[in-house]
């Protein structure tokens, strides 16, 4: 007999929140719970999901306050809350449900190096969780197993960030294989807006974004850059240097990032196409398109794919890979239901859309 296990979503306002419960209602297995808000607490789901208006879970249904009580009593809990607001949610959750699995899809309980956290988010650590990806290799593997078989062990989940998903799994074949340089990665990412979530904010004002390509985060100072340079450790490089740049274009969904690196002298393309091979050929979600074919943005609207490319640069002497998928599925709300699947025994790719929306 099938089991249904009950979801809560805190910050179910928001985009991170409203995709979370997008794939929670397609999932064979789950069942909507508790959908708890902050400023909006008491509104109607409905007016701000409209997406979403017309399932018979949402019907009629308002947020409540986003609390311990309030999301307690149910198999999962996802916080899908601004940065620095789940570790008190999570350790108040704990005191009255601490078997509960949760899923933290903000950047928490990502870094494991405190001082990283300190450097780059100003506040106190939370503390470190599982991290949520579970294609991410580990030093000495070609195809990942390690990460998956923690997911399958944890109750504790921290989502990984989604120019961070882009960049790690564009280099890690490379990384793993031996044939990239790590200390010299140069990461370029065009990103939707969606991604800066809804909260109103001065350099996304729509008359002055549309029609614009708009850099952030420049010169290191984008708190992804420690995540990512987290990841590539753990593949195995010994020594990271990255140089990391996010450009905001005028779409709502969607990364694409061009990374590249050093390969060693006489490296062919095929080398370079047999190591990512070797890596995505058996994952689920991460597709390398025929030989020449360019990963683009649009193509993973809507599903938990990712597109990577990779090719040589003979000239340059680098390996060019580009990487394509939707920041609000495998790059949050997608990687957290894939992880929840893991650690719940639930087959990992259920009720993850793998097409895209197309044109
Ligand atoms: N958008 C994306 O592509 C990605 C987002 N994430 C992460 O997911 C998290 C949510 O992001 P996103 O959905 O985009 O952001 P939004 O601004 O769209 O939503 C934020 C949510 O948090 C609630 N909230 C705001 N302030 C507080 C607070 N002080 N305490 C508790 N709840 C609060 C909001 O409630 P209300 O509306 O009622 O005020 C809303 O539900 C962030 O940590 C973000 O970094 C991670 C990967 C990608
Ligand atoms: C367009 C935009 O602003 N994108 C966000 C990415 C959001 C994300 O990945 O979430 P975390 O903040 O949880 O790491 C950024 O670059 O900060």
């Amino acid at each position: 007999m099938r089991v249904t296990v009950s979801v809560a979503i805190a910050g179910a306002s928001g985009y991170a929140g409203g995709e979370i419960a997008r794939l929670v209602l397609a999932h064979p297995d789950l069942s909507l719970g508790a959908l708890t808000a902050h400023s909006n607490a008491g509104e109607s789901v409905a007016a701000h999901q409209p997406h979403l208006a017309a399932h018979p879970a949402i019907v009629g249904r308002r947020f409540d306050a986003t609390s311990a009580p309030a999301l307690a009593g149910h198999d999962v809990v996802f916080l899908a809350l601004p940065h620095g607001a789940s570790g008190a949610v999570a350790a108040a959750l704990a005191e009255v449900d601490p078997d509960v699995l949760v899923l933290d899809v903000g950047a928490d309980h990502r870094l494991v190096d405190p001082q990283a956290w300190r450097d780059y988010y100003h506040s106190e650590h939370a503390g470190t969780w599982t991290y949520g990806m579970p294609e991410l290799l580990h030093a000495g593997e070609r195809t990942a197993s390690a990460q998956r078989a923690l997911l399958a062990d944890t109750r504790r989940v921290a989502v990984p960030g989604c120019n961070v998903t882009a960049v790690t799994l564009a280099l890690q074949p490379g990384v793993a294989a031996g044939l990239v340089a790590s200390d010299d990665v140069v990461a370029v990412l065009a990103v939707g807006y969606s991604g800066a979530g809804k909260a109103p904010k001065t350099h996304l004002l729509a008359s002055e974004a549309h029609g614009a390509a708009v850099p952030y985060g420049v010169g290191g100072t984008h708190r992804h850059n420690p995540e990512i340079v987290q990841n590539l450790q753990v593949a195995g490089a010994q020594q990271v240097r990255l140089s990391f740049t996010p450009v905001l274009v005028p779409m709502s969904r969607g990364i694409l990032a061009t990374v590249t690196a050093p390969v060693a002298e006489g490296t062919t393309a095929a080398q370079l196409r047999d190591a990512w091979a070797t890596a995505y050929d058996d994952e689920p979600f991460v597709h390398l398109p025929p030989e020449g074919q360019q990963p683009t943005s649009a193509s993973v609207v809507g599903a938990n794919t990712v597109l990577v490319q990779v090719a040589l640069d003979e000239r340059a002497g680098r390996a060019v890979i580009t990487c394509a998928l939707d920041n609000l599925v495998k790059g949050t709300a997608g990687a957290a239901v894939q992880s929840l699947n893991l650690a719940l025994g639930l087959p990992e790719t259920a009720g993850l859309p793998l097409l895209g929306v197309a044109p």
